[in-house]
């Protein structure tokens, strides 16, 4: 599908485009902010919903950093929007180099709005070993209903890191995915709870780690997992 230009787009999407450049802009700054990456690694996408009435589909745009720019210039305007084909509807540079990736989700998980990839220290260990994150703290109850899931190697370029991490998350109550030898991939019904998910992934990463170095962590009993998950899910927070 060849990519349209936003002027074929009417003032409704235009204005949703302008509104989600200034989210993902003030949500890349989280991810140096958290410490979850160096230089020019990482990205942050969030789904622009073309058709409200008729919710999320494959017509849908995504809002994503344009590839290597540093933290510091990643201004709203800075931000590229693109088709889910990946093509560039508007922008100056060349979209994230995990672009495809990001497009592939939103093209086959249509309840997810937002996308975020790091390397952040830990996370990415586990990663390196292919060893997904085992649940032994309530907070990964809480947030991941259990483990942290490795998905596939893949190499960038293609539909192999999307596919891997679609295939992975699919069967999993958790909004991250450590690709091997790769880092961690997490999803949100926006692009700021996909932040929240690799923040909250990175910490518990760290956690069992030092945890390991101590001893064998303890196993949280399923229907225990499944009760935090429930309650953090639906009754935590602000009533
Ligand atoms: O991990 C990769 C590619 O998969 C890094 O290059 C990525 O974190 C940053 O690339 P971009 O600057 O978004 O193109």
């Amino acid at each position: 599908m060849t990519a349209q230009t936003l002027d074929a787009y009417g003032s409704e999407v235009r204005d949703a485009v302008a509104r989600t450049r200034d989210v993902v802009a003030a949500l890349h700054a989280e991810l140096p902010r958290w410490g979850l990456v160096v230089w020019t690694a990482g990205n942050v996408s969030q789904r622009v919903v073309v058709d409200p009435a008729a919710g999320p589909g494959p017509d849908d745009l995504l809002v994503i950093k344009p590839s290597g720019v540093t933290y510091d210039d990643l201004t709203a305007a800075a931000m590229v929007v693109c088709d889910l084909d990946g093509g560039l509807v508007d922008g100056e540079g060349s979209p994230s180099s995990d672009t495809a990736a990001h497009a592939y989700v939103y093209r086959h998980m249509p309840r997810v709005g937002g996308v975020v990839h790091t390397h952040s220290t830990y996370a990415t260990a586990w990663a390196a070993r292919g060893e997904e994150v085992p649940c032994v703290l309530t907070m990964m109850a809480d947030e991941f209903g259990g483990p942290i899931p490795v998905g596939p190697f893949a190499l960038i370029g293609d539909d192999s890191i999307g596919r891997g991490i679609v295939e992975t998350l699919q069967g999993s109550r958790s909004p991250a995915v450590l690709m091997r030898n790769h880092g961690p991939f997490t999803i949100g019904k926006d692009a700021r709870a996909a932040v929240k998910a690799a923040v909250m992934a990175e910490e518990v990463a760290r956690t069992v780690h030092v945890a390991r170095q101590l001893g064998e962590p303890l196993a949280i009993a399923q229907s225990d997992v499944d009760s935090l998950y429930e309650r953090y899910q639906n009754v935590y927070g602000q009533a």
